[in-house]
């Protein structure tokens, strides 16, 4: 009898271990996401599936008790004419002084052309800005200083081309009869500002109303998914991430394009780190990245960060990444610490796809939808 009592004891615990283990374990690997989304491996049958898929981590920032209202992003684009003043003296102040004086000799022409260079205007534009102006002053004999402003706007507005379609592709595609998040690669050289304008653009959206994902797929740098999801949780929104230093960062932009899709999110933005190794390496990463994504939800942009900052000298890499990762539009950040306005044409020129949006600042709300007209107006200071 004592032996049967035994038995009976030995075989409770087993079925209470058992059940519990049965209870707790899912709960574990469903990672550390408190709103119940679960992690999302990518399709098992791809040839280049990253090695460690599935391993991305969420968290979702969006404990946070008081969300900032971000401001609209309409008209902020004014707010360029004072950081360009503030920063040196603007390309349009010195075209106009020297547009004005009474009698322009070669030598000012060449000095016209000069300034027009040393702005980044690139050479090509340049040319073409300069004999559009001598024409017209030959022409009209214009010196009274309001109709030196209307002719120099006209002739800025025309090579910087008001009529490129600057919007972002926001549209959600729809894919076997399922409607995904549209989704925003964001890449670039490492410093020129990505992170940041990630967490500025998803305040943009925010301010649209339209609901948003990130995906913290820079994990070259540990401290930059921290960045991103201070950013979003300051709005709700959530940032997929690993906190597995070094991870793969194809598996964690494709969890959060799942994660979106998943929660019927209107935009998903993936920051990357994009570190310029060589032109094979970025390929290899940034293609990986968007072949993994692309099987969840197309690409609806792929956005190239650009430091105004670096002028002509980034170039060649704006170029390679141009080349390497399909963009489709051009974010100028820094635009407030320069006074050469004139790398938004140059970087059009080069690349061939418009600037969307500009960075003026530091603050949350330092990002601006691109207008050709405030451009114009900004550089020319008043
Ligand atoms: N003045 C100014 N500073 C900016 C602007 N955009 C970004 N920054 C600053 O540029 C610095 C670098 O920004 P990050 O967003 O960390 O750059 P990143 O490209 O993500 O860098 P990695 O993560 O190393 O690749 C930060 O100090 C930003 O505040 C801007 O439009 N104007």
């Amino acid at each position: 009898m004592t032996d049967f009592l035994w038995l009976y004891i030995l075989l409770g615990v087993v079925l209470v271990v058992g059940l519990g283990s049965a209870l707790v374990v899912p709960r574990l690997r469903r990672g550390r996401s408190d709103d119940g989304t679960t992690l999302a491996p990518p399709p098992s049958d791809v040839e280049d599936e990253p090695a460690d898929a599935g391993a991305a981590d969420q968290g979702t920032g969006t404990a946070t008790a008081v969300l900032e209202r971000p401001e609209p992003a309409a008209g902020r684009m004014v707010r360029l004419r004072d950081r360009l003043a503030r920063s040196g003296s603007p390309l349009g102040a010195r075209l106009l002084t020297m547009l004005s004086r009474d009698q322009l000799t070669e030598d000012d022409w060449d000095e016209i052309e000069e300034t027009l260079l040393l702005a980044d205007l690139g050479t090509g534009p340049a040319e073409e800005l300069l004999e559009s102006l001598r024409t017209r002053v030959r022409v009209l004999g214009v010196r009274e200083p309001s109709a030196v402003r209307d002719l120099l706007r006209d002739e800025l507005l025309k090579v910087v081309d008001p009529t490129l379609d600057r919007s972002l592709a926001l549209d959600r595609p729809v894919v076997d009869g399922e409607t995904k998040p549209a989704v925003l690669l964001v890449v670039g050289v490492n410093g020129t500002g990505k992170t940041t304008t990630v967490g500025k653009l998803a305040r943009v959206l925010v301010a649209e109303d339209r609901s948003v994902v990130l995906g913290a797929a820079d994990t070259f740098r540990a401290a930059a998914a921290d960045q991103l999801q201070t950013w979003g949780s300051r709005v709700g929104v959530e940032t997929v991430r690993s906190d597995r230093d070094g991870a793969d960062p194809a598996a964690v932009a494709f969890d959060a394009v799942r994660t979106g899709a998943a929660n019927d999110t209107d935009v998903v933005v993936v920051d990357t780190a994009g570190r310029l190794q060589n032109k094979a390496g970025l390929m290899d990463e940034l293609g990986k990245i968007s072949r993994v994504i692309t099987r969840e939800a197309p690409l609806s942009e792929v956005l190239l960060v650009l430091d105004a900052t670096t002028g002509q000298n980034g170039m060649q890499q704006a170029k390679v990444f141009s080349e390497v990762a399909g963009v489709t539009g051009i974010v100028l950040t820094k635009l407030d610490g320069t006074a050469k306005g004139g790398i938004v044409v140059a970087v059009q020129r080069e690349l061939g796809v418009p600037v969307k949006l500009v960075g003026l600042g530091e603050g949350p709300d330092d990002l601006a939808p691109f207008d050709a007209e405030d451009f114009v107006d900004g550089i020319l200071g008043g």
